[in-house]
C-alpha cells in the first residue's frame, strides 16, 4: 500500500535527522489528499515539536481525513468543534457529525447516549445545576450535590483507566512537571487528545458552576488513589505565577472506599462526597493572591480505590506553550 511506503520514507527521513524533508515529504502527501498523511501531519501540527504548532491546521486536516471514513480523525474533528480547537465552536455541528457516526462507531453512541441525558442549550451550556451547599467562608468552599450522574462517572473511570501514570507536581524550581512523594496517585489527563465531546460537555459544567470560562480549565484529570494512596497538604495555586490557578473543582467519582477524605488542614474542614458529588473551593483571595487557608491534602486511603476528577481552573484562558518545533515549517 502506498501509505506504508510514505510512512516508511518518513520515518527513515526522521531517523537519519532530516527532519525538514521529512516534513516536507508528509506535507506534499497530505496535499495531494493521503489520508493517513493528512492525519500523521494533524498529530504533528497538534505537537509542534516537529512542526509549528497549528491547531485551525490540524483541524482542517482532521476534517479532511474525516471526510475519507477515517475513525480517529473524525471523532477527533467532533471534540475540536465541541471545545473551539483550532477554530470556532460549534456545537450543533458537533453533535450532527457524531449521529453520522454513531452508527457506525461505539464511541460516537456512548457519548450522544450521555449528552442525550443532559440538561443543556443549543450551544451544550447547562440550563440547570444543582444547588451548591457552602461549606466555609474562609477558605471559600461548596459542596455541589449531584453534580455528575453515575454514569458519567464511570465514563470518565472507563476513559482514563487505560492510560493512568504516577502523578506529577510543578516544580517552583524549574517550572517542570516530576514525580514526587507527595502525591501518591496516577493520573490521566484528558487533554486535547482525550477531551472528547462528552467530557467537553461536563467541562462546561465545570465553568458554569465555577462562573468561568471553559477555556479557563487546565485539562480535566482523572486520579486514582490506590490503598496508601495520598496528595499531602499542599496548595493548588502556584508560585509566583502570573495566570493563576484561582480554583479547584474535584468530583468524586465513586465511594466504595475507606479514608481519602479532603481535608483543608489550617481550618480542619474534611469532605468526602458520594459517587457525582463535587467539591469546589477557591485557591486565591478576593486579592487574587494565593490564599493560605486553601491549603488541602488528599487523606490517605485505607482500603478500596478511590477516583476523583479533578480540574484546576485558571485566571484567564490557559493553554500550555507550544514546544519550539525542530524545523520551521
Ligand atoms: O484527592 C483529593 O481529595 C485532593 C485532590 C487535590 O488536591 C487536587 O487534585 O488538587
Ligand atoms: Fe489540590
Amino acid at each position: 500500500m502506498a501509505w506504508q511506503a510514505l510512512i516508511e520514507r518518513v520515518n527513515a527521513l526522521i531517523g537519519a535527522r532530516r527532519f525538514a524533508e521529512a516534513a516536507q515529504c508528509l506535507i506534499d502527501a497530505a496535499a495531494a489528499g493521503d489520508r493517513t498523511a493528512m492525519v500523521e501531519l494533524a498529530d504533528w501540527r497538534i505537537g509542534g515539536d516537529l512542526v509549528r504548532r497549528d491547531l485551525a491546521a490540524a483541524r482542517a486536516l482532521l476534517q479532511g481525513a474525516a471526510a475519507k471514513r477515517h475513525e480517529a480523525a473524525a471523532l477527533l474533528h467532533t471534540a475540536f468543534l465541541a471545545a473551539g480547537v483550532g477554530g470556532q465552536a460549534d456545537w450543533p455541528g458537533a453533535l450532527a457529525e457524531l449521529r453520522a457516526l454513531a452508527p457506525h462507531y461505539p464511541h460516537a453512541a456512548r457519548q450522544l447516549g450521555l449528552i442525550g441525558q443532559m440538561e443543556i442549550d443549543a450551544r451544550g451550556a447547562p440550563t440547570s445545576l444543582p444547588t451548591p451547599r457552602r461549606l466555609s467562608d474562609a477558605p471559600d468552599v461548596v459542596a455541589i450535590p449531584g453534580f455528575m450522574t453515575p454514569e458519567e462517572c464511570a465514563y470518565l473511570i472507563e476513559a482514563g483507566r487505560p492510560v493512568l501514570q504516577p502523578s506529577l507536581v510543578v516544580d517552583p524550581a524549574s517550572g517542570r512537571t516530576v514525580p514526587h512523594p507527595v502525591r501518591a496517585s496516577d493520573a490521566a489527563m484528558f487533554g486535547l487528545y482525550a477531551e472528547d465531546v462528552a467530557i467537553h460537555a461536563l467541562n462546561r459544567r465545570i465553568a458554569a458552576a465555577s462562573g468561568t470560562e471553559p477555556g479557563q480549565g487546565e485539562p480535566l484529570q482523572l486520579l486514582r488513589y490506590q490503598a496508601g494512596g495520598e496528595y499531602r497538604a499542599h496548595m493548588d495555586a502556584l508560585p509566583g505565577e502570573p495566570n493563576q490557578r484561582i480554583a479547584t473543582l474535584l468530583v468524586h467519582l465513586n465511594e466504595d472506599y475507606e479514608g481519602g477524605e479532603t481535608r483543608f488542614v489550617r481550618t480542619g474542614l474534611c469532605y468526602k462526597g458520594r459517587t457525582g458529588d463535587a467539591l469546589l473551593f477557591a485557591n486565591v483571595g478576593a486579592d487574587g493572591r494565593a490564599d493560605p487557608l486553601s491549603e488541602h491534602a488528599g487523606l490517605p486511603v485505607t482500603s478500596g480505590e478511590k477516583f476523583i476528577a479533578s480540574r484546576w481552573i485558571r485566571a484567564r484562558a490557559f493553554a500550555f506553550p507550544p514546544p519550539a518545533p525542530l524545523v520551521d515549517l
